[in-house]
């Protein structure tokens, strides 16, 4: 279970996050919804060490996140998606994959099966050996992702994982978004712009406001909520 408790991050004199807490549950998927600059993605640095908090508690299944690197963050089981997808453009798609099971023990079968089985999740296995940059950006998030999941993540941070990518992809990654907790057993903090995604996919939604949380609760309650609908939707 990720636990954060009143996370709070500065940035100089400006607050990016005043005290923010949420319970994200194994195998549950937590949306993360706020206009521009409410602090979803600060939020996401914060967890995988990115940025160091300025105060607050950060803990997966009772471990403090606090003060690790992204790397150690990373043993500890969290992956992490970016808005621009980060992939290595120079290496081929099994290759990508290959490097996210470094250090793993496991035999060459074995990660050959492993990068297969996301590969072909992911619809890119017949582009196995092209070269990442040959993919477009939706493909390229789409390997991302398969990349986070070949390690088996308890968590996993997706930052807008829907921006910029053409509807048939789209449906697939939200296909994919909806399986992963029961499959992986990993449970799923997504921002997204997207709202309907983020309705459909989401058991609990957490709204953002100037760095504070404005609703927290389905998708019903929080659809129907006047704070939301005032400062969000602005309708
Ligand atoms: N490295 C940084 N240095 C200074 N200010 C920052 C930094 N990162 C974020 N901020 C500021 O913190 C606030 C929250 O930004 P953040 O990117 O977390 O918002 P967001 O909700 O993810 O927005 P968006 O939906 O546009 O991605 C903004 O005012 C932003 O300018």
């Amino acid at each position: 279970m990720l636990k954060v408790d009143q996370l709070v991050k500065k940035f100089g004199g400006m607050t990016a996050l005043g005290g923010v807490s949420l319970t994200l549950p194994d195998q549950s998927i937590l949306g993360l919804l706020g206009m521009n600059g409410s602090g979803k993605t600060t939020m996401l640095n914060c967890i995988n060490g990115l940025y160091e908090a300025t105060s607050g508690e950060i803990t997966l299944d009772g471990v403090s996140l606090i003060g690790k690197s992204p790397h150690a963050v990373f043993s500890e089981g969290v992956g992490r998606t970016f808005q621009v997808p980060r992939v290595f453009h120079q290496m081929s798609l099994l290759e990508n994959l290959s490097v996210a099971l470094l250090n793993k023990g496991l035999s060459n079968a074995e990660v050959a099966e492993i990068s297969a089985h996301w590969l072909n999740k992911v619809e890119l296995y017949r582009l196995r050996h092209n070269y990442a940059e040959e993919l477009s950006g939706g493909q390229q998030k789409l390997l991302e992702l398969a990349r986070i999941m070949v390690a088996n993540p308890k968590l996993v941070l997706l930052d807008e994982p829907f921006a910029g990518v053409n509807p048939g992809l789209a449906l697939l990654l939200i296909r994919i978004i909806r399986e992963m907790p029961k499959e992986v057993g990993c449970s799923v903090l997504l921002v997204s712009h997207d709202l309907t995604s983020v309705y459909e996919l989401s058991d609990n939604i957490l709204v953002m406001h100037e760095g504070k949380v404005l609703a927290e609760g389905s998708a019903e309650v929080i659809q129907s909520n006047p704070d939301v609908i005032e400062a969000y939707l602005g309708a």
